[in-house]
This record gives C-alpha cells, structure tokens and sequence, in this order.
C-alpha cells in the first residue's frame, strides 16, 4: 500500500472504536454514506462527498491538460501565475513545490507581493480558481491582470487568451469567464468542497499547466482508495488517531516534516483541511504547523504531533504518515473526514467565516477605521482589544516587550495564541520566524498565518472553535499602493479592510488582541523578533 501509518504512545479509548462502528464507518464513507455526521449535516454531506470519486473521475482531466499545456508552451506561455484562496490554491502549490516545479501563487491582498507577481507578462498565463467565483481576493487579481495585460499592449482576445479558468458550474466567474473569451475553463465537480479539492480541477489544472504529471498523483490516490474499506488501512487509522487524540486532550495537531522527505509544504494543505472542517461548534483540532518535527511548540501537552514523511517520535503521544502526495491527500481527507464523527461535527461546513467577511464589507463601504494608537515604539505602532493592555505601561523603555509578554499571559488553560500577519509573504518572509519565536515564550500552542490566506484556513477555527484563542496582528506601511481596476478601493485599503474587520470579529467575541502596526516593515519585524529573543 502507498500509505503507511505508524502511532506510538497515543491510547485509543474504547469508545472512539465503537463511535466509528468497529470500523464500519470506513465501508460507509467509501459508499458516500452521508448519514454519517448526523441528521443535521446529512444534508451537505450528501453533496459534498465527491472528492472520494476523484482518483477515477479526475482522470479524464489529464490527457486535455497535456495539450493545453503544449499549446500553452507553442505560444511562448511557460510561466504559470495561479490566483486562488484557500483550497483552490493549497494543494497546487505543494503539489507544485514537491515536484520542484514553479508556480507562482497569489493568495494575498498585499500591494507589493500582488505587484510583484506581475512581472514577465510576456510569458505568462493566469489561473483563476475559485468555487464559489465570489471571492473578493480572487475577483480583485483577475481585475488587476486583465489591466496589466492590457497595458502591455494585447488586446481583448488576446487578454482573454491568457486566462484558465476552474470554478464551479454555473459560478459568476464562468459566466465572466465567457465573457472575458478565457483560453479554457474547467467547470469542477460541484460535489466537492474547497478543501477536498486537491484531486480535481482545482489542484490538477494549475499544476498540470506549471508542468507536473498529475497523472502519476492520481494513481497514487487510487492505490490508497482500493484499500479504504479494509479494517485498519492507514487513512481509517489517522482518522481514529485525530479522534482518540481529540477525546484524551490532545486537540491541537502538531505537523512536522519528517525527514522522507516526500512533500514539499504539506503542513499549509493539511492545516486549512484540520481546521475548517473541524473548529465548529465550540470545539475543534487546531493544526499548528511546526518548522521541523522539533521546533517549539511539538512536545505541547495537549498536542499530538503528526509527523509527515516520517516515523512517529518514540515516547512521544505521536503518528507518522509515510507515502506519495497523491495517497497523502487522500489520506488525510478520509481521516479528517473519520475525525469528524468521532468529533460530532459536520466537517463540510464552514459556518463561521462569512463574520469577518461581513466586516470587510461594511469597511469598505464606509471607510477604515480611525484607530489611534496607544504607544509608537520604535518601528511598531501598539493597539490592543480585550483588555490586553490594561495596566500595562507603554511608556516604560521596554514597551514592546511588557505588552507582548502581557498578550502572552492572557492564554488561557488549553488555550492558543494565533500569530495573523497581514504582510507579503515573499518580501516580508522574516515575520514567518515569529511563530517559533513566540512559541519560545510560552507552553501554549502558537500559530503563525499570513493575511488573508489564514481567514480561508484558520479563520474558521479562531471563530467557530473552542474560545481560547488571543492574537496577535501585525500589519505594514504600504509604501506603493496598488488600484483594483472597476473598484472604489486599491488592494492597500482591502488588505486594510480585511486586517480590521477580523479585529471587529474577535473583538465582538471578546478575544484579546494585540495590533502591532509596523510603520517600517523589515525594522519592525526585526523590532519584534528582537524583543521577543
Ligand atoms: O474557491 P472559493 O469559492 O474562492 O473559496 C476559497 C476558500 O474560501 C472558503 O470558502 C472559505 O474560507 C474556503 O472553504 C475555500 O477554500
């Protein structure tokens, strides 16, 4: 089998086995039982089911691919630019990635990385993917590359011809799609949700464009999908693992690369699949994707550390995936999937995220927010919500330094600290080191996002899960803003937006936040690694 499962130190209680029907529960999610989650999700499920047909049905995808791909080639079209949030851009860059293959993602609203992905038009074709066709990011790229094209001189066809695109049939974008004379679009099988897609148009088409066989990543998946109704096959047992972890207090997932190494990345893929299928309800597994299998943050009590392309840590509650992306993919659907009955949630729902997009919304439309901030510091401008800073003296020389240990203090038992960068994650990759230096700090579980990619990951767990979150956010001076074409706001004003109408969600919970704007952004990311040591 090209999956392998190995567990070690992790008690699996009773009930959990019993819970999945001594394992009947494999046999019933193979044959799309959607009555598994209960009567309240049997609904959704029974649309939602789909990515189990994909190893075959995605099939027919391939050999189209190819041709488009040389066609693509023929035209001097060799750089792929993929705009997509969420799980219509995961899986195809660590498909991408694994594969050593470029493709560049745009899964940002931040004026410079947008920009920057700009370049070399001459040589480039843009993939616009997303399922709903209603995403704001997605929508404000598509805009952004249709004037660029067009300032370089091509004209309406020819503008169209540098666009493919996926969505879901009967989306507004395949209707702009038609209109704009896209080159391709892949209508995607609408009975799979965002974060199952990996194995359907959505990973297949940008990845297969970049120049990967995404052929061979579908025979991996079928080699894993004969083995699924068999008792004890390895997707069924990592789903029992993040089940049995979830009821022994174990309820953040720890991901670490181990040293296969098979996929490139993989930890940001599994991450948006943990979290917004499970963190409803008041409840939920919370992923933390660690540097390496021990970075801070992987011997956490109440974390099962999940070693991918590797062998579980001995004496460590831990479990060790092993095998081909295409079977990791599968894998880890169906045991989130399992992990969802044992957790009684429906994991095809995300019914919290639409709170903050609300905000977004209704910012936009009257204008950013007026917040002063209570202390500049050197490169950071500090605000804070939730009663974080009260009491703290901001005056003192070490400003920075009392607040961050005050936002640290107020985790609570069993609680996280969410790290949310609104920044670019190409020119301001530096602040992905905060994770680790937070985690440093603190026996509580840390998590680092960049914004607003985590709002289509994350984002569902910080307001659906458990309530014991804080956060910390940092955002940046935007030195050169850029225009969404047709809009009455730039991508520095929606990323702005985005920053403060998560601020507004969390605040409505009373969730305690620390705002860190940084008026230069490299120094003040320094300025906070720094302070934190
Ligand atoms: O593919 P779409 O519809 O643009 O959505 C992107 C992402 O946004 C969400 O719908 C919500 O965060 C995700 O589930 C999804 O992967």
């Amino acid at each position: 089998m090209t999956l392998q499962f190995r567990c070690s130190g992790l008690e699996v209680p009773e009930n959990v086995r019993t819970q999945l029907g001594d394992d009947d529960v494999a046999k019933r999610l193979v044959a799309e039982d959607a009555t598994l989650w209960g009567p309240e999700a049997e609904s959704e499920a029974s649309v939602r089911l789909g990515w189990l047909d994909l190893p075959a049905t995605s099939r027919a995808l391939v050999s189209g691919l190819a041709e488009l791909r040389a066609e693509l080639a023929g035209e001097g079209l060799d750089r792929v630019v993929l705009c997509g949030m969420g799980g219509s851009s995961l899986a195809p860059e660590v498909i991408c990635r694994t594969a050593g293959v470029p493709l560049v993602v745009l899964d940002t609203t931040d004026p410079g990385q947008v920009a920057g992905a700009m370049s070399d038009l001459d040589r480039t074709v843009v993939v616009v993917s997303s399922e709903s066709g209603g995403t704001i990011e997605t929508e404000s790229h598509r805009r952004a590359f249709v004037a660029a094209f067009t300032e370089v001189g091509l004209d309406e066809k020819e503008v169209g011809r540098r666009f493919v695109v996926v969505t879901d049939p009967g989306s507004p974008l395949a209707d702009t799609a038609a209109a704009m004379g896209a080159r391709a679009v892949f209508l995607a099988d609408p009975n799979v949700g965002g974060r199952y897609s990996a194995l359907s148009a959505f990973g297949l088409v940008p990845a297969a464009l970049a120049g990967v066989d995404v052929g061979a990543l579908l025979d991996e998946a079928a080699d894993l999908a004969e083995h699924l109704t068999e008792p004890g096959n390895p997707a069924l047992e990592l789903g029992v693992a993040l089940g049995a972890g979830f009821r022994t207090g174990r309820d953040k997932v720890a991901l670490g690369a181990g040293s296969g190494p098979r996929t490139e990345g993989f930890g940001d893929w599994a991450e948006q699949l943990i979290a917004e299928s499970t963190g409803k309800g008041g409840r939920g597994l919370l992923p933390v994707v660690l540097e390496s299998v021990d970075a801070p943050g992987s011997t956490a009590p109440d974390a099962l550390l999940a070693v991918v392309d590797g062998d579980p840590v001995a004496g460590r509650p831990s479990v060790g995936v092993t095998g081909p992306l295409g079977a990791q993919f599968l894998g880890w659907e169906f045991a989130t999937a399992v992990a969802g009955r044992v957790l009684g949630i429906n994991p095809f729902e995300q019914p919290n995220v639409t709170a903050s997009e609300e905000n977004t919304a209704r910012i936009l439309e009257s204008g950013l927010p007026d917040e002063r901030p209570l202390a500049t510091i050197g490169a950071v401008e500090l605000c804070a919500s939730g009663g974080v800073l009260d009491g703290v003296d901001l005056s003192a020389s070490d400003g920075l330094r009392l607040a961050l240990d005050a936002l640290l203090a107020a985790v609570p038992p069993r609680g996280y600290l969410a790290v949310m960068a609104y920044l670019d994650r190409v020119a301001d990759a530096r602040a992905g080191e905060l994770r680790a230096a937070v985690a440093r700090r603190t026996e509580h579980a840390v998590t680092f996002g960049w914004g607003p990619r985590f709002l289509h990951s994350t984002g569902q767990y910080h307001e659906g899960g458990p309530q014991v979150g804080v956060f910390l956010q940092l955002t940046g001076a935007v030195p050169e803003d850029l225009p969404v074409p047709d809009r009455p706001y730039s991508f520095g004003v929606l990323q702005a937006a985005q920053a403060a109408g998560y601020r507004q969600a969390l605040a409505d919970r009373q969730r305690p936040l620390l705002h860190l704007h940084l008026t230069d952004r490299s120094a003040g990311i320094a300025q906070v690694l720094d302070t934190l040591g």
